[in-house]
């Protein structure tokens, strides 16, 4: 029985590049990944998503052309905590892509995507995203850079 904690996760993509940013400190400092974090009480996760990506880097979308598009769970080995990621991507967006202090934003084409300087498990359901298909992943961790194991999978409607 795990603690669930709910988190957002947000990709800008144009026709050949997607926006990522290098973690600047905190969980998963040191890596690229897409905008997010902390569903606060206060907040629906759409308003969180949309708060983090223009704290993080700037960029304002309108919430109608933000699409949830994948459902990630994390567990790591002897945590109580189950990380509960709703992932979301956007074409359309206002604003210049920014550094602050928890980001450093930058255009990948899709054919050089970082993933050596990424989460493990990003090289794994990326794919689904890059197709535009919907998709569910659970992945279990021992430590933040082994996965024990893990389940991906194509989703009808999230
Ligand atoms: N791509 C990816 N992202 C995350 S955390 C994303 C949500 C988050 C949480 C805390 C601060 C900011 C953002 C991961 N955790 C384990 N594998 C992972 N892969």
């Amino acid at each position: 029985m795990y603690i669930r904690k709910l988190y957002t996760l947000v990709f800008l993509r144009n026709d050949t590049h997607i926006l990522l940013g290098l973690k600047k400190r905190g969980f998963g400092v040191n890596k690229w990944n897409g905008f997010g974090g902390k569903v606060e009480a206060d907040e629906t996760i759409l308003d969180a998503a949309l708060r983090e990506l223009k704290e993080e880097c700037c960029v304002t979308v309108d919430r109608d052309n933000l699409k949830n598009i994948g459902h990630l769970e994390f567990t790591f080995t002897g945590e109580p905590t189950l990380m509960d990621v709703r992932v979301f991507s956007a074409t359309v967006f206002e604003g210049t892509p920014t550094e602050t202090d928890e980001m450093s934003p930058k255009w990948f084409p899709y054919t050089e995507i970082p993933f050596e300087d990424m989460w493990p498990d990003d090289v794994i359901w990326f794919p689904y995203m890059l197709k535009d298909k919907l998709f569910f992943g659970k992945f279990h961790y021992k430590g933040y850079d082994t996965i024990l194991n893990y389940n991906v999978e194509e989703l009808e409607s999230m």
